[in-house]
């Protein structure tokens, strides 16, 4: 590329569209706002207008774009590109052919290509692309599109494809697109991350979260602020779990108990959302504050908006699913991933109904979670496995034959925690997997108990910019656990229902000492 041709960064890409204009503002006036706030490539999409009223337009946003020192594209017009100049164009499956374009434009242009398949991206990268435009992530009004929308997980399937094609001729660049937002930028670009090598997209393509809005710039800048999180600071960018995948047991179990005593000693106090079942919703609340963090339990989905800013950490239960329940919790998980605030996903009874699947999948595809904690029948559910059956909100049988490999292939999957309960509990983020053998029989023998557990993840897992998922969940697993056994212990504890009072006498007495030198943690990975 000449050097006086801006230089290509996917980070925030722009695809116009003047229908979605808001009515105050000209398409000129919200590119070049747009760039002020961020957006680091345009491309100009103009389906239905006439040549000659597109290629005045292309001259007057090649001026904001030049200015700005931002590469301009031309969606599918070649001449329109020739025309004016722009730096490259971005074709379709049904547009003139790569090898033509590239011919036609020469070697420095940039050229761009939309894939669907794992065919159609293989073609464009040997075709020596210099990008390509993965899609459709989630259904838009946008673009009538011709493949059903594929979720991040099958873009990312995509790109891990691309980035293993043996001697490409030149770097591997991608965005994907359709349906990304400030809302859901951060777990589409962690969850298109890759399986090996944790390769994150170069960037996110937006039309409507952009040129639908009145203040572009303020919408570019939100956008920017969540692909920089998602790039640097989520979890899955950091150097991930570097306490939990030390060798050292011993340095796990301190940073267990440092995340504990945060919340023991009183200087943090997380304020945890719930949106559970109707058995447990005491129950939960109260074990919050047993464990010294401070309950809420907003379900409409109106009044999610407000608090969202000040929430630590979300928990979304579907033990007594309905409809409206269901709007609640989009709502919630919503906001939550523009704070980035921790969510807890505890898909009860999953393997119960078709509906409750159905709902889990669509939650875990649009919103992702930070931990998904079940019994074994319902990881067994969400895995696809056949090995464990349930019984309405219970497990059946031991377990599986081998639950490490099944709880770390499916966080790894997931991209989250996994929490697997049972008499024993076992716990990954894909690459270290613990297993902790505290825990008492009587929490069988209550209702609630696997419910109270994702109250306890919570609670500890209250800033995902602040505390290692697993480090957190290993907190919050061990010290109700350990609260389960001095409860079971105490003479004054005849049966469930003395227990089940007692069980939060002693959430609310157990001491870091005690987690320190009664937890049993095994490393299994
Ligand atoms: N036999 C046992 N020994 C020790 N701990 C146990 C035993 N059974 C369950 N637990 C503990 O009870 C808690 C809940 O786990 P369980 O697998 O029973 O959840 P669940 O089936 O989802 O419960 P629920 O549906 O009642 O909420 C976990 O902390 C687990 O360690
Ligand atoms: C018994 C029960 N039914 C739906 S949720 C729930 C609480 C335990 O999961």
């Amino acid at each position: 590329m000449a050097a006086s041709e801006p230089k290509l960064d996917l980070t925030l890409y722009l695809v116009t569209d003047s229908g979605m204009l808001s009515g105050s503002k000209t398409l000129v006036q919200t590119v070049d706002e747009a760039i002020q706030g961020g957006v680091t490539i345009v491309q100009l999409r103009e389906k239905t207008a006439e040549t000659g009223d597109f290629i005045t337009l292309a001259r007057k946003v090649l001026k904001v774009t030049r200015k700005a020192g931002v590469p301009l594209l031309i969606n599918d017009r070649i001449d329109v590109a020739l025309a004016v100049g722009a730096d490259g164009v971005h074709i379709g499956q049904d547009d003139m052919s790569l090898a033509d374009v590239r011919r036609i434009l020469g070697p420095n242009k940039i050229i761009g290509v939309t894939v669907q398949s794992l065919e159609e991206a293989e073609a464009a990268v040997r075709g020596g692309a210099n990008y390509l435009g993965i899609g459709t992530c989630y259904a838009t009004l946008t673009k009538q599109v011709k493949v059903e929308p594929q979720g991040p997980s099958g873009i990312r399937d995509i790109w891990e494809h691309v980035l293993k094609l043996p001697n490409p001729t030149h770097p591997i660049r991608a965005v994907t697109i359709g349906g990304i937002n400030a809302y859901n930028a951060v777990h589409v670009l962690d969850s298109t991350r890759t399986l090996s090598g944790n390769i994150p997209l170069d960037g996110l393509a937006v039309v409507s979260a952009i040129m639908a809005t009145e203040e572009p710039r303020l919408a570019a800048q939100k956008m920017r602020a969540q692909i920089r999180f998602a790039l640097e600071n989520s979890w899955l960018a950091r150097p991930h779990s570097n306490l939990a995948s030390t060798e050292d047991l011993q340095v796990v179990r301190r940073a267990v108990v440092d995340v504990f005593m945060q919340i023991k000693s009183g200087s943090h106090t997380p304020l945890v959302q719930h949106i559970t079942n109707l058995v447990v919703i005491n129950d939960c609340a109260n074990a919050c504050l047993a464990m010294g963090g401070s309950p809420i339990m907003v379900t409409e989905p109106e009044e999610q908006h407000d608090p969202a800013p000040v929430i630590s950490s979300l928990v979304i239960n579907i033990g007594t699913l309905d409809k409206q329940q269901v709007v609640g919790m989009r709502a919630a998980m919503r906001e939550a991933r523009l704070h980035n605030t921790p969510i807890v996903l505890d898909p009860v009874a999953v393997g119960a109904s078709k509906y409750r699947a159905q709902v889990i999948a669509e939650l875990l595809r649009d919103f992702g979670a930070h931990v998904i904690k079940g019994n074994a029948s319902e990881i067994a559910a969400l895995a696809g496995s056949e090995e464990v059956k349930s019984r309405g909100v219970d497990s059946l049988g031991s377990g599986f034959s081998d639950p490490v490999a099944v709880v770390t292939e499916y966080s790894r999957r997931q991209r989250c925690v996994v929490v697997m309960t049972g008499a024993v509990d076992y716990l990954s983020d894909g690459r270290s997997t613990f297993a902790i053998r505290n825990g008492h029989p009587l929490q069988a023998a209550i209702t609630g108990s696997g419910c109270m557990v994702g109250t306890a993840l919570a609670t500890y897992i209250h800033s995902i910019a602040h505390v290692d998922p697993l480090i957190g969940a290993i907190a919050g697993m061990a010290a109700i656990n350990l609260a389960a056994e001095h409860a079971a212990s105490r003479n004054d504890v005849k049966g469930p229902g003395t227990f089940r009072a007692t069980f939060i006498d002693e959430m609310y007495n157990l001491s870091s000492q005690q987690l320190q030198d009664e937890m049993v943690i095994e490393r299994l990975l």
